[in-house]
């Protein structure tokens, strides 16, 4: 049987959820071996969880300076395996996987398709574009294809497999190698990050102000476990960071509940949240666009109506 290679998502030995979702996208192409890149040991906390969603091998390259090197640990890895056993290559569509994704391409003289919602069997990959109103099919050239997968496109659906373990060593830093001297963790949200929330509420301009955040889009965001997020021109006021911004420069959501508070529905947005699987729009302007994909559309005043949808909220969980 075929076989296709996953780069693991994870963080210091903690699984990130889209690995789940590339390695169902991968198992369209053959049999899947994660590929687990990182500080000495990472593997043993993550081989039995990425047997249960459906890798049939576990490659582990781990090194003790791997927290000081970016990229190339993982460039270098995958192509040492996919050199001496070509297979396509699925890596998660971030900022780093793109970047892993154009050089791995380079290195093994194949395609590379990125950001794409869909892997097919035949190799061809589904991209969603033009503010995901149109989906295209693309073919890639190459023994080792490469694949950046959109986080939250693809439902995971786990089938357990064998998750055979083979630890190789990762080469050490050579002349070519970023080394990061100094480290400052990101703050970190009590929220949940907005990729992963199964509930999001977004503001637009029309919340107004910063406190438009912290008084309503917050507190509702809290009450349903859900992520905040803003449209950018909320972000260009200054009213939430721009971390949050969902749409087309920002990020993509799936939940399953979007609620859209004072958002006109502007495609560059839309194309960040359409396909949350029921949206819910509170805006004054009946003819405001975000009313075409919503499911519930309340037309009013979002400074009346969500302190009482908060309100309900609370006296329906006590
Ligand atoms: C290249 C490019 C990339 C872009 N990328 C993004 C992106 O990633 N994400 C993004 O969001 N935008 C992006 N934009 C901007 C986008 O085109 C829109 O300008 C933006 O999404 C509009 O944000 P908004 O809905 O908050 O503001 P507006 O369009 O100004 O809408 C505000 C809405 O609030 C309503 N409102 C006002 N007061 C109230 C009230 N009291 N109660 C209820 N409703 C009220 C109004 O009726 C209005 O519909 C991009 C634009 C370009 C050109």
């Amino acid at each position: 049987m075929s076989n296709a290679y996953v780069l693991v998502e994870q963080q210091g030995g903690i699984l990130d959820p889209v690995t789940a979702e590339l390695i169902t996208a991968a198992r369209n192409l053959g049999e899947v071996t994660a590929v687990v890149v990182g500080k000495t040991g990472t593997h043993t906390t993550l081989a039995g969880e990425l047997a249960a969603i459906g890798a049939a091998a576990v490659i582990a390259a781990e090194s003790d300076s791997y927290d000081s090197r970016l990229i190339l640990p993982e460039v270098d890895t995958l192509h040492t395996i996919a050199y001496n056993n070509p297979g396509p290559i699925v890596v998660a569509a971030t900022t780093e996987g793109n970047e892993i994704a154009g050089r791995l391409a380079v290195r093994l003289a194949s395609g590379v398709l990125s950001d794409v919602i869909a892997i097919n069997a035949d190799r061809t990959a589904t991209h969603s574009i033009f503010g995901d109103t149109v989906s295209t099919t693309a073919a890639v050239g190459g023994s080792c294809p490469v694949y950046t997968l959109r986080p939250g496109a693809t439902e995971a659906d786990p089938i357990p497999a064998a998750g055979t373990v083979q630890v190789i060593a990762l080469p050490e830093a050579t002349a070519k190698d970023v080394t990061v001297t100094s480290f400052t963790p990101s703050e970190v949200a009590q929220r949940p990050a907005l990729s992963q929330a199964k509930a999001v509420v977004a503001g637009g301009r029309g919340v107004g102000s910063v406190e438009g955040f912290t008084d309503l889009v917050e507190p509702l965001a809290d009450l349903l476990d859900g992520a905040v997020g803003a449209t950018r021109d909320a972000v260009d006021e200054k009213y939430y960071g721009p971390n949050f911004q969902i749409g087309q420069t920002g990020e993509t959501v799936s939940p399953d509940l979007y609620i859209a508070l004072g958002i006109s529905g502007a495609i560059q947005h839309t194309s960040g949240m359409q396909t949350a699987k029921t949206i819910v729009a509170i805006n004054e302007d009946e003819d405001a666009a975000i009313f075409q994909i919503a499911d519930l559309g309340i037309v009013g005043d979002l400074f009346e109506i969500t302190p009482k949808l908060i309100e309900e909220i609370k006296q329906r969980k006590n």
